[in-house]
């Protein structure tokens, strides 16, 4: 599938652009044609509720809705920050822990204050992601493949850098200190972050489906 500029067209059902711009950023290592399409570049569907208790349930509900509303080969990712002292969460409700606005520093601030009193050799956390890769085959189906990626570190007492998005600004990857550093991953560069991120492994596993789909088509 192409269009006028010959790249070839990939829909990512998300409405968070920083996601959709590491997307782009990490496919097109696979698949240099690649031109990713978010939600804005589409014409509007009903977009389905994230009601699944799990990550894959939630980005098998993007990307089945995805392929319906526009026939293009689709990506949806869900993921999330699940922190040990809480049982895991927020989890799947990550996007909108502090309430249903999907506020950033709401969800800072909320989670700093719950972790205020836990110490620091508990304050261990890993972000998640499930990435779901779906394409239409025969009349009305769908292929799926359903990959994960795992990021662990643990959770600062401060807000620190300005790049990447939603908890970047209070993680600590473990693999950052081993490498003598201890920077957020919001005081990485961004091939930095996609190096040792939960989506950059998870897509890493999908590019070479995707890209067999895309140059097949
Ligand atoms: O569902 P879409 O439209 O894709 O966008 P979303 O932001 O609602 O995405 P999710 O439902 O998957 O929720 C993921 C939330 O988890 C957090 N999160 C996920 N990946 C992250 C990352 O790489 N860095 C920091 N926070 C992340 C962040 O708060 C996200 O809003
Ligand atoms: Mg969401």
């Amino acid at each position: 599938m192409t269009d006028g500029d010959q790249r070839v067209q990939v829909f990512v059902a998300s409405r968070n652009a920083k996601k959709i711009a590491e997307m782009q950023r990490l496919l097109e290592q696979h698949v240099p044609d690649i031109q990713v399409l978010g939600l804005d570049d589409v014409a509007p569907y009903d977009e389905p509720a994230e009601t699944e208790p799990t990550f894959e349930g939630n980005a098998l509900i993007k990307v089945r809705a995805g392929v319906a509303a526009t026939g293009l080969p689709s990506i949806a990712d869900d993921s999330g920050l699940c922190v040990d002292a809480l049982n895991g969460m927020p989890g799947v409700l990550s996007a909108r822990w502090a309430g249903t606005a999907k506020d950033d520093a709401a969800n800072n601030d909320l989670l700093l204050q719950q972790l205020e009193d836990v110490p620091d050799e508990r304050r261990g956390a890993h972000f998640t992601c499930a990435v779901a890769f779906g394409y239409p085959v025969g009349a009305g189906g769908i292929s799926e493949h359903v990959v994960h990626g795992e990021m662990r570190g643990r959770v600062i007492r401060e807000l620190r850098g300005d790049g990447g998005f939603g908890y970047d600004v209070l993680f600590v990857a473990d693999d950052t200190v081993a490498g003598g550093d201890c920077h957020t991953s919001a005081e990485l560069d961004p091939d930095a972050k996609d190096a040792i991120s939960h989506r950059g492994k998870a897509l890493r596993a999908i590019a070479p489906v995707v890209a067999d789909v895309l140059t097949g088509l």
